[in-house]
């Protein structure tokens, strides 16, 4: 059976998939390593406190059978005494164990959302580029939900019903062992039909958690698009949308519901069933004179409580079975390896990289059906300002990801200061490139803690020398709160030029010796240009500078050019000999030239 949600159809075969179930659940609960220690505390005081909690039974089974038929008043009292005590033994042994399942609960999903940003960070660049945001949101909202899930409920019950049994079980064989078979047949026919009823409810139940998201999802879409629909005349479009997604919801909802009663009322009916059998057995036990009275009440009392937990049990196993498929997707997640491995152990000293690249025979493709970057063998001189140029699409931004190590070429090497790219620990590279991009990322706080972001053990002082070199400290200074104003989401409060320039600052503060630029100002209006050029300018003084140019006519003053078409490198020199050479880069210098006036020169 299979009901339509949204435009997905949902196959409930999806509860009953069992292949990957074993290495996932392995996977889940090596989680609890750590915490071993605490897992056996609590599984010990879990044991404690049940065999306190049913060890009273026992105690009124005693009480009846011999201090109330014997009248014995002290007894009675010595009953009560140590009921008081056992009871509170058992408090604290209760709270003792919910302190440690909390514990265990918290401290292992925590570690979890650790280990999915550790890995997001393994991956880098390539996992970014091939999965859209709203999957690894997903993941962060959906997949640690569903571990707290399982950590808040079906792995400590599952523990805590499990050892109420055995226990418990244990009390009843030793009232008498006749009375506990009947369980058997009871629990037999519980196990019938039960699971099927769990099945459904646990199915129908997950649904309805995930059709409500998608109908708050929905509603808020129709709430933002309102003058859209409006000026559309689309309000009954998105009505009939919506009535399918709450449709769908009160379909599970009903469903969830019904099959919730049936469960529960189908597990109320075996074990009353098998209680009656209890009680005919008891009866006739108590007239032959085989059970005491007090021994027959004590054993109502495990009756229904074994089979209540036993039942429990084959819930949270149901569950358990279903939340661990749908965790199938984090576990696959936190499997894949990154396509460039990570080197660890640093080898050059801190600083020493120069930014001296030689490329050899390089060769690139991202997916098997096609090469991006063919035969590439240039050199990109340290200290010098290296431009690449271009088409669109002929390979710029790739060579870019090569040379930052975010991609392994397909063939060939990368040479940084006479090593193999790949021989460098990601912390040695990471220290020794700095980027600056058109478009990139302002935290909302303050001036201060986004130029520190550069370098986060920077002195006071360090900053305020970064944005005087960077030419942002006057505009700083005029706002009200000077370097701690708080410049808002994405530095929504500073023009585009500012923003520029706060990042040059963070780039003093880093220092590095290379800095990669991805055509850093063509997006600002010329006088903001020129600003920010002038904090470039400082910046550059004694770093390799790689930068990728669209705009011809910024690279005038570059050392050296790299000049690219369809993948390969067709020419390099200075900017003269280059024009002079009239090839590549003067078409494409003289196209510009064509485009800025309107293709009339
Ligand atoms: N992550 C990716 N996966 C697959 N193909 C990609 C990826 N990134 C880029 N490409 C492809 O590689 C080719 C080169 O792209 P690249 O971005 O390096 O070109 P570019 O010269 O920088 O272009 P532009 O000047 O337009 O930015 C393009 O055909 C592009 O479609």
């Amino acid at each position: 059976m299979s009901i339509e949600v949204g435009l997905k159809k949902i196959n409930e075969e999806t509860v009953k998939r069992s292949y990957v179930f074993w290495p996932v659940y392995k996977w889940i609960l090596s989680h609890l390593r750590p915490f071993l220690l605490k897992v056996v505390m609590f599984i010990f005081c879990g044991l404690v406190a049940t065999v306190i909690e049913l060890a009273i039974p026992k105690l009124i089974q005693h009480f009846i059978d011999y201090t109330l038929l014997n009248k014995q008043i002290s007894q009675y009292i010595k009953v009560l005494g140590y009921l008081f005590v056992l009871v509170i033994i058992m408090l604290c042994f209760q709270i003792g164990s919910n302190i440690l399942e909390r514990f265990i609960r918290e401290e292992s999903s925590k570690e979890v959302q650790f280990k999915i940003l550790a890995q997001l960070r393994r991956l880098g660049i390539p996992y970014f580029e091939k999965t859209n945001v709203g999957e690894i949101i997903s993941i962060f909202n959906n997949e640690v939900q569903i571990f707290q899930e399982l950590f808040r409920r079906c792995i400590p019950d599952i523990v805590k019903y499990s050892i109420i049994v055995i226990v418990s079980v244990y009390f009843m064989l030793t009232i008498d062992y006749r009375l506990t078979l009947i369980m058997i047949p009871s629990f037999l026919l519980y196990y019938l039909l039960g699971p099927y009823f769990e099945r459904k409810a646990t199915f129908y139940g997950q649904q309805l958690v995930e059709n409500k998201t998608r109908v708050s999802d929905k509603l808020y879409e129709s709430l933002s698009s309102l003058r859209e629909l409006r000026a559309y005349s689309a309000e009954e479009w998105d009505l009939a949308r919506n009535e399918r997604y709450i449709t769908a919801w009160v379909s599970n909802a009903v469903a969830h519901d019904l099959f919730a009663f049936m469960r529960g009322s189908y597990r109320r009916f075996t074990y009353h069933l098998g209680g009656i059998g209890v009680f005919l057995l008891g009866v006739y036990l108590i007239k032959n004179e085989q059970l005491s009275l007090g021994g027959f009440v004590a054993f109502l009392f495990y009756y229904f409580f074994t089979m209540q937990k036993l039942t429990a049990i084959v819930t949270r196993f149901t569950e358990q079975k279903l939340l661990v498929t749908q965790i199938e997707r984090l576990y696959q997640f936190m499997s894949l390896s990154p396509e460039v491995p990570l080197k660890r152990e640093n080898t050059v000293k801190r600083g020493m990289i120069k930014g001296d690249f030689r490329l050899i025979d390089l060769d690139f493709q991202y997916n098997a059906d096609r090469k991006i970057l063919s035969s590439i063998t240039v050199d990109l001189p340290k200290g010098k300002r290296t431009a690449i140029v271009g088409s669109s699409g002929s390979g710029k931004t790739t060579i870019v990801k090569l040379l930052s190590r975010f991609y392994k070429p397909t063939n060939g090497s990368i040479f940084l200061d006479g090593k193999d790219i790949m021989d460098y620990s990601e912390e040695d590279l990471r220290e020794s490139i700095g980027y600056f991009f058109q478009e990139f990322y302002l935290f909302g706080g303050t001036i201060k803690e986004n130029i520190l972001f550069g370098r986060p053990s920077a002195t006071e002082q360090e900053v305020i020398d970064a944005g005087k070199h960077a030419y942002c400290h006057e505009f700083i200074m005029e706002l009200p709160d000077q370097y701690n104003s708080v410049i808002g989401e994405r530095g929504i409060k500073l023009s585009g030029g500012q923003r520029q320039r706060i990042a040059v600052a963070r780039l003093f503060l880093k220092n590095p010796s290379i800095i990669i630029l991805d055509e850093a100002t063509s997006a600002l209006d010329t006088v903001s240009e020129n600003e920010v050029k002038k904090s470039l300018d400082m910046l550059y003084k004694g770093r390799t500078i790689i930068a990728i140019a669209h705009r011809l006519s910024t690279i005038r003053d570059y050392d050296h050019i790299i000049v690219m078409d369809n993948g390969r490198v067709v020419e390099t020199g200075d900017y003269q000999t280059l024009l002079e050479r009239k090839q590549v880069l003067y078409e494409l210098v003289s196209n510009e030239g064509t485009d800025k006036n309107g293709g009339s020169s």
